[in-house]
């Protein structure tokens, strides 16, 4: 058995969403994938209880359960062959919310039931977990939330080092948080939970270890929600299914997308080239990206319309993610004035969109500890909430005025490691 401090003081964990930039569908057939880390997190506070018990606490999405820890199942980590069969390892006494908050407890049984397997169950703790992430939209709030969760649990076991989050933490941390992408999805590619948990920019490959660009280039990107619901699952039978019918013709694209994949990987990685021939580089082979996966047939016209949109404006746009609605991003060049931004934004968000500035490549899971002993959930909740359900604040692009009032109850040196550059 682990052994575990009884007397612990609170800490939080950060971990990013990301943003497919090249090779979303054509990883599916082993493809290469670029993907990079989002400035718009997710943030749990954990502080300890004086009973043995477990309780999570998910505003965005109207969760706050309490389990016995010892209602909780003891799992050895191998056992999930089919998403499923966690529903029937939830204690009995736990009503299982429907939608989104489902799969968040399914999640927390199964990670709970392995890592702390072996570890000291009267560690009673509340987490509270607040994301900047719009649920479901496509930009990875799924594995923020795993990657925060599973440090978490394995802060808690003894099972990270003391200090910062080392090499050795992020793999245990990703593995785990793979393992909760699988409770969510089934069969997901891992390349979410890796952005999550190294930050910066991966260049993915199924079923190999992703590879940190070790870019020095941060991106500005404009990403556009464009509030059209999609089903990644529909997405990715509706090309294996031109596959099928045109093999050679849809082989042909998929190499492209590699190509475009290999492209970019160059880019960012070059340090030779001008800071503008790599951004109008960067912008040609967006567009070239954005071709082909509409030629895949997983364009939509919302996300069309974006393009024209920021087209008109000489900046470059692409579907990101599965397409068929869900989200658009847009390569913000450097010397473009925010303020020249903003009317792009306002015009989007004028056909029904929802835009969020932000920078692309910022860091991975992030471990605040012993931060003030007198953070309380409550008093961490109340602020963040009072902005949250403000009607003065309903504009969702504002996010950051939401993230810095949910942090004023936590001293500097902490927020500074949890938004790590
Ligand atoms: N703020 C949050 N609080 C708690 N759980 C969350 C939060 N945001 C997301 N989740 C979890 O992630 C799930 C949504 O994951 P899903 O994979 O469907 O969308 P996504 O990760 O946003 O998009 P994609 O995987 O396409 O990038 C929710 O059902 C919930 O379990
Ligand atoms: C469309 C896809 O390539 C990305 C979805 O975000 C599917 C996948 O990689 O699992
Ligand atoms: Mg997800």
């Amino acid at each position: 058995m682990v052994a575990v401090h009884r007397d612990w003081s609170p800490f939080v964990v950060s971990a990013p969403g990301k943003v497919i930039l090249f090779g979303e569908h054509a990883v599916v057939y082993g493809k290469a994938a670029i993907a990079g880390s989002l400035d718009m997190r997710a943030y749990a506070l954990v502080t300890p209880r004086t009973d043995s018990k477990a309780r999570m606490v998910l505003p965005d999405i109207g969760v706050d359960v309490l389990f016995d820890s010892h209602t909780l199942p003891l799992l050895s980590g191998t056992e999930l062959s089919h998403p499923s069969e966690v529903e029937a390892l939830v204690p009995s006494s736990i009503s299982i919310p429907e939608g989104p908050g489902r799969t968040a407890v399914l999640t927390f049984v199964y990670l709970y039931g392995c890592i702390f397997a072996e570890s000291d169950r009267t560690t009673g703790f509340t987490l509270c977990v607040r994301s900047l992430l719009p649920v479901g939209a496509g930009l990875g709030s799924s594995a923020a939330f795993n990657v925060a969760l599973s440090a978490t649990l394995l802060q808690l076991t003894g099972q990270l080092q003391e200090e910062g989050v080392s090499a050795s933490d992020r793999k245990l941390i990703n593995q785990w948080a793979f393992h909760g992408e699988q409770v969510a999805h089934g069969t997901p590619s891992g390349i979410d939970n890796s952005v999550a948990t190294y930050g910066g920019f991966l260049k993915y490959i199924k079923g190999e270890p992703s590879v940190n660009l070790e870019s020095t280039h941060a991106l500005r990107v404009l990403i556009t929600n464009t509030n059209v619901p999609k089903s990644t699952k529909a997405l990715v039978a509706g090309v294996r299914a031109l596959r099928d019918r045109y093999p050679s013709v849809v082989d042909g694209i998929l190499d492209s997308i590699d190509s475009v994949s290999t492209t970019a990987a160059t880019l960012f990685q070059s340090t030779s080239e001008a800071e503008e021939t790599l951004e109008q580089q960067m912008q040609d082979i967006i567009r070239i990206n954005h071709g082909l996966l509409s030629t895949l047939g997983v364009s939509h016209a919302s996300l069309e319309r974006v393009r024209e949109v920021t087209a008109a404006r000489n900046l470059a746009s692409k579907l990101t993610g599965a397409g068929g609605g869900g989200c658009a991003l847009t390569l913000i060049p450097n010397g473009m004035a925010s303020g020249d931004v903003d009317v792009v934004a306002r015009e989007l968000e004028g056909e029904g969109f929802h835009c969020y500035q932000t920078v692309v490549g910022g860091g991975g899971v992030a471990i605040a500890r012993n931060v003030d002993g007198k953070v309380t959930v409550e008093q961490w909740l109340a602020d963040t909430m009072e902005r949250h359900n403000s009607p003065a604040d309903g504009d969702d692009g504002n996010v950051y005025g939401r993230a810095v009032a949910g942090f004023a109850t936590l001293p500097a040196a902490a927020i500074a490691v949890l938004k790590p550059e």
